[in-house]
C-alpha cells in the first residue's frame, strides 16, 4: 500500500453502555480520499478521534502503515495528522501568523507563513490579524493552514465546513479536494451530507450504530448500489436535483 495508508483492526470504543464504535475493521489506502457520513450518534468522530487519539479505544488498534498509533508519544503522532473541526479552534488572543506556526513552534521548527497562507489560498496581508477579525471562510482555512504546517501527510476532517454558508462550503471543499492531491495528502472527512461526500471523495464508508453498513464509491452509490441505508442518505442530494430539474422545466 502507497505511505500514509490507515488500518482499523477490530476497533471498539464504549462509553459505559453506548457501543460508539462497534469491532470496525477496515483499510484506507495511502493517497486515498475517504468521507464518513451517517446520521447524528452513529460513531463518525468517535472512529476519526482514534486515528490522532483524541480517543483511545476500547479494544482493537489503529495502524498507519502497519505501526500502531499507540506506539509513541501522541504529540509526534499528531504532527503528522492535521485534525481540522466546525470552529476551528483558533487560539484568539494569537495572530493568524502565529496560529498557523504554534505547532511546529511546540517541536522547535518554523513554519514559512507566506507558503501557507499561499497553500489555502489567503492573502498574505492576513498574517497579522486576529482570529476575530476574519470571515468564518478564512478562519477554516487558517485552520487548515495550521493543521499541515508541521508537515502532515494525514488530514482528518470533522464537519470541517459545518458552520459555513453553502458558497464558501462548496469553494473549500473544491480547495481541499486540491490541496489532497497537489500534497499527496490521505484524507478522511466526516460529514452527515451525503453531497458533499459524493462530489469530494473517492470512497465513502456509512455509519450506522457504530458499524460500517456501506462501503463504496460515489459512482457505485450514485447508480444505485451501497445497500439500503446508502441509498436512504443518496436519495435526499438526488431528490433536490430532481425538484430544481423540475423548476426549469
Ligand atoms: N465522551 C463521550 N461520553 C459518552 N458518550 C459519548 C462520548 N462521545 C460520544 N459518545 C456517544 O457515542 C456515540 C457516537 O458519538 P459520535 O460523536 O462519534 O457520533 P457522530 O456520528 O460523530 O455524531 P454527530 O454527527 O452528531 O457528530 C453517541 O451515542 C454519543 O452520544
Amino acid at each position: 500500500m502507497p505511505a500514509n495508508s490507515i488500518a482499523f483492526d477490530n476497533l471498539t470504543k464504549r462509553f459505559g453502555q453506548t457501543v460508539a464504535v462497534d469491532a470496525v475493521s477496515l483499510a484506507i489506502a495511502g493517497g486515498s480520499f475517504v468521507a464518513l457520513v451517517g446520521a447524528s450518534g452513529s460513531g463518525k468522530s468517535t472512529l476519526l478521534k482514534m486515528i490522532n487519539r483524541l480517543i483511545e479505544p476500547t479494544e482493537g488498534r489503529v495502524t498507519i502503515d502497519g505501526r500502531d498509533v499507540a506506539d509513541g508519544p501522541a504529540p509526534t503522532l499528531r504532527r503528522r495528522i492535521g485534525y481540522v473541526f466546525q470552529g476551528v479552534g483558533l487560539f484568539p488572543h494569537m495572530t493568524v501568523a502565529e496560529n498557523i506556526a504554534i505547532g511546529a513552534r511546540i517541536a522547535g521548527d518554523t513554519v514559512d507563513i507566506g507558503a501557507a497562507l499561499d497553500q489555502v489560498e489567503l492573502p498574505r496581508d492576513v498574517a497579522d490579524r486576529m482570529p476575530d477579525e476574519l470571515s468564518g471562510g478564512q478562519r477554516q482555512r487558517v485552520g487548515i493552514a495550521r493543521a499541515l504546517a508541521p508537515g502532515a501527510k494525514l488530514l482528518l476532517l470533522d464537519e470541517a465546513f459545518g458552520a459555513l454558508d453553502p458558497v464558501t462550503r462548496d469553494a473549500l471543499g473544491t480547495e481541499i479536494r486540491r490541496l489532497h492531491a497537489d500534497l499527496g495528502l490521505t484524507t478522511v472527512l466526516v460529514t452527515h451530507d451525503m453531497a458533499e461526500a459524493l462530489l469530494l471523495a473517492d470512497r465513502v464508508l456509512v455509519m450506522s450504530n457504530g458499524r460500517i453498513v456501506a462501503d463504496a464509491t460515489p459512482a457505485q452509490l450514485a447508480s444505485g448500489g451501497g445497500g439500503e441505508e446508502a441509498q436512504a442518505l443518496v436519495a435526499v442530494p438526488r431528490e433536490q436535483a430532481e425538484r430544481l430539474r423540475a423548476l426549469a422545466e
